[in-house]
């Protein structure tokens, strides 16, 4: 077991519909019972996982461990905090207790439960290596890292209506969060319409005129378990782009069938992707950004992405990979 004398617990209990509450009391309860020594620091509001894990990695002890409960946007603030501190290598437990959970769906961790988990993690000797990715956008010169993906477009406008949906407070409450994202999800099959893009990678440049899905993705998943890209994998030091054409009628249809199903959507025509340690995409018409579930607003995106990885306090069994 490693020589972890603390835990700082980044909480937000807003994450997951109630999951990341119920998440805390559990955890809360055992690192009492056990003596083992914490302190919990709770999001009030958006944007608060950064500001809390950049404070605590700056003054971090080597004995000390973050750990982050909540869904993958608290985990993104997480990573993008500790980057932006004086110590960025500083390593992240993370229980998913989030409403999508696509990061632990993504390196085979979300079945196991919370004290389980907690349990596996405080007996690790040393955290473990995962990919995760780099976002520089070439016109702010903002840089953020991701665990699971940036989307432009379609998975991005889902996420943009389903945060702006009038029921999703009731249907949070619920526990019906799935409901709104799916009238989203209708909402923007009938909307969201095609745009062009430019994607420059391995010295080479692809134009699309009607892109309708351009996800950058770190792992299989997005939209909380839909298969994007079965092949991606999040420690082959690659990231992979998607992008699905804009199709109408039938042959969306099918396709969508083949992307919820199978994962044989990857060979159809109408869907390309690359696996590559960086590439550019260049989108020249005003669109939804999201990055691991949260909004980056409307705009024209042009971002530079890169693979590099961080060290998790996670139990993963890479011969799963
Ligand atoms: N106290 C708070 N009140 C309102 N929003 C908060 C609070 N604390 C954090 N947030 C915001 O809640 C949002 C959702 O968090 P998170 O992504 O972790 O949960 P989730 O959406 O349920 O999970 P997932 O992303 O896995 O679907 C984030 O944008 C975060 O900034």
């Amino acid at each position: 077991m490693a020589k972890i004398k603390k835990l700082e617990v980044i909480y937000n209990r807003k994450a997951g519909n109630g999951q990341s509450k119920d998440s805390w009391e559990k955890v809360a309860e055992f690192l009492g019972k056990n003596d083992i020594n914490f302190k919990m620091h709770q999001t009030k509001q958006d944007g608060d996982g950064v500001m809390i894990a950049k404070i605590l990695a700056d003054g971090l002890d080597p004995a000390t461990m973050i750990l982050v409960i909540g869904g993958d946007g608290t985990l993104n603030q997480s990573l993008n905090g500790v980057m932006q501190s004086n110590h960025p290598d500083t390593p992240l437990a993370y229980i998913p207790s989030g409403s999508g959970n696509d990061f632990s769906r993504g390196i085979k961790i979300k079945k196991q439960k919370p004290l389980i988990l907690l349990q596996k993690i405080l007996a690790m000797e040393k955290p473990v290596s995962i990919d995760v990715a780099k976002a520089s956008n070439l016109k702010t010169k903002v840089t953020n890292y991701f665990v699971n993906n940036i989307g432009i477009g379609f998975d991005a406008s889902t996420v943009y209506y389903t945060n702006h949906s009038k029921r999703k407070n009731i249907l949070n409450h619920l526990r019906l969060g799935t409901l709104s994202y799916v009238s989203s999800l209708i909402k923007v099959i009938r909307l969201q319409k095609g745009f062009p893009i430019k994607v420059e990678y391995n010295g080479q440049s692809k134009d699309f005129d009607n892109a309708y899905i351009v996800t950058a993705t770190n792992h299989p998943y997005f939209g909380g378990g839909i298969a994007i890209d079965p092949k991606a994998n999040p420690f082959d030091h690659k990231l992979d782009l998607v992008v699905v054409n804009k199709i109408t009628g039938k042959t969306f249809v099918k396709l969508f069938v083949k992307l919820l199903t199978n994962g044989s959507h990857l060979q159809d025509k109408n869907v390309w992707y690359i696996q590559e340690p960086s590439f550019t995409v260049y989108d020249k018409h005003i669109e939804h950004g999201q990055m691991d579930g949260e909004e980056l607003g409307q705009h024209e995106f042009a971002i530079h992405f890169e693979t590099t990885s961080h060290k998790f306090w996670l139990p993963i069994n890479t011969i799963d990979y």
